[in-house]
């Protein structure tokens, strides 16, 4: 077990910019995404990982995209015709009409549509560059949800056993029970929030996933860029309440895909996003397609280890349950023992997840069972080892002191505070536990 400095995780798409640097990728993140929608070689990227590191494989929903392979330069004014030097699936030009607006990416260009007759011609409306296979959206609502596409990808990459899976666009309960009626709740599901229709279902939605990601990408273009700040904070209010790992996604550090340095406003997007709560950050196209894929790590991995220096213990408005009054003790007696870890036995990781939601200013070694090991490391703080049954508290004591030694985070002279989920033989437990 590695055990970073930071808590915060960090997850990265992988792409052409990263896949000839995966060695020093992973030296810098958490998790790697493939996204499925850009990428036909995944076979190839998950023997690149080698199971170094866990894999979130992101199904592409219902989108359309920019067909071409290659890069089109665009000019304020310029007349572009699609189905000619733009190719999009057949089935789009039938949906577009005269006076649309067209949406590439996450805003980078917006193209009018003039004239639709067997083609449609349109006039972009600033400079831009239309990457391939970006996302071309248009204004009218599109069929939401988990596509038979995303169902028949699904079949044929569950034999890569992915950690995690992206659902894109979800919108209902309906949307995640199709999905886990194919990986058998093998893979954790993660629910990308970014269409209005999920925010009407969103307490079910959080309910029934095992993580959720915010998706400000897509979410920006569907609820007008103004309100993303107050969905972000609703959605890591919610992941608070449900018990579930948040991931801030897109634009993280999106002037590093052609800057090696961030820009002000991005750092402090992300302190903010920091503070308020998220668990995990994504970095997008800043890994797959920038021109300083390993510098945005490093950028990332700097910010937020001098972020975390800030953080304050959250103290929670109403402690809900005997449980939680435990694990708010654990945190409490971390600050006055001023002990190097929080150990807690959680075999069902639902323990360590209400403990990684306090912000402990120490890492939090979960020992849990083999079937959650890689995918709750996901949450803010956790390393996790997997453990057959312990039966006392005096073998989880010894447990905790050698994993603790041996994995250099405590030493003779140190303390460490050792608590156990609700559910396990150890019963309701805390212990602050000097080591000799
Ligand atoms: N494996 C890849 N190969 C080529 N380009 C990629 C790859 N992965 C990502 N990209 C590029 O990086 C951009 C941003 O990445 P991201 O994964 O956020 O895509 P997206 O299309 O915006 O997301 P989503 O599919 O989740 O809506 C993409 O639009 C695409 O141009
Ligand atoms: C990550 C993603 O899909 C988005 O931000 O739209």
């Amino acid at each position: 077990m590695e055990v970073r400095k930071r808590k915060t995780k960090i997850i990265a798409t992988l792409g052409p910019s990263s896949e000839n640097f995966i060695d020093e990728l992973l030296r810098n993140v958490d998790i790697i995404r493939i996204n499925l929608a850009h990428t036909s070689s995944i076979e190839k990227y998950v023997n690149m990982i080698e199971g170094r590191v866990p894999i979130l494989l992101d199904l592409p929903g219902s989108k359309f995209r920019i067909l071409n392979d290659n890069i089109i330069s665009v000019k304020k004014g310029q007349r572009l015709t699609f189905g000619n030097e733009i190719k999009v699936d057949d089935s789009f030009y039938s949906l577009v009409n005269d006076g649309d607006l067209l949406t590439i990416g996450d805003g980078d260009l917006k193209i009018m549509v003039n004239k639709v007759e067997d083609k449609i011609i349109g006039t972009a409306l600033e400079n831009g560059i239309i990457y391939p296979h970006r996302g071309i959206s248009l204004p009218k609502e599109m069929p939401y949800g988990v596509t038979d596409n995303d169902l028949r990808l699904l079949d044929s990459i569950m034999r890569f056993d992915p950690d995690f899976i992206g659902i894109s666009f979800v919108t209902s309960e309906l949307d995640i029970k199709k999905v886990k009626n194919v990986t058998n709740e093998k893979s954790w599901i993660v629910s990308k929030i970014e269409r209005k229709e999920s925010l009407n279902n969103l307490v079910n939605i959080a309910k029934l996933s095992d993580v959720l990601m915010i998706a400000r990408g897509d979410l920006g273009l569907e609820v007008g860029l103004e309100n993303i700040p107050f969905i972000q904070k609703y959605i890591i209010k919610l992941g608070k309440k449900t018990k579930k790992p948040v991931i801030l996604a897109t634009q993280v550090l999106e002037s590093m895909v052609n800057s090696p340095t961030p820009v002000r406003a991005e750092v402090i997007d992300i302190a903010n996003s920091i503070s308020q709560g998220v668990d995990a950050i994504m970095l997008s196209d800043e890994t797959a397609i920038g021109k300083h894929p390993l510098e945005a790590t490093q950028v990332l991995n700097k910010l937020i280890l001098g972020i975390e220096g800030n953080i304050k213990i959250k103290v929670p408005v109403k402690i809900g349950s005997l449980e939680d009054s435990i694990y708010f003790s654990a945190i409490m007696s971390l600050k006055l023992s001023k002990a190097k870890a929080l150990v807690i036995y959680s075999p069902s990781g639902n323990g360590a997840i209400r403990i990684s939601k306090l912000r402990p200013n120490v890492p939090i070694i979960a020992l849990v069972n083999k079937n959650i090991e890689r995918k709750l490391s996901i949450a803010f703080g956790i390393y996790t080892v997997k453990i057959d049954p312990i039966n006392s508290v005096d073998e989880l004591i010894k447990i905790s002191r050698i994993i603790s030694i041996d994995s250099g985070l405590a030493k003779k002279g140190d303390s460490l505070v050792i608590t156990a989920e609700n559910s396990t033989k150890i019963g309701k437990f805390i212990k602050i536990e000097d080591i000799r």
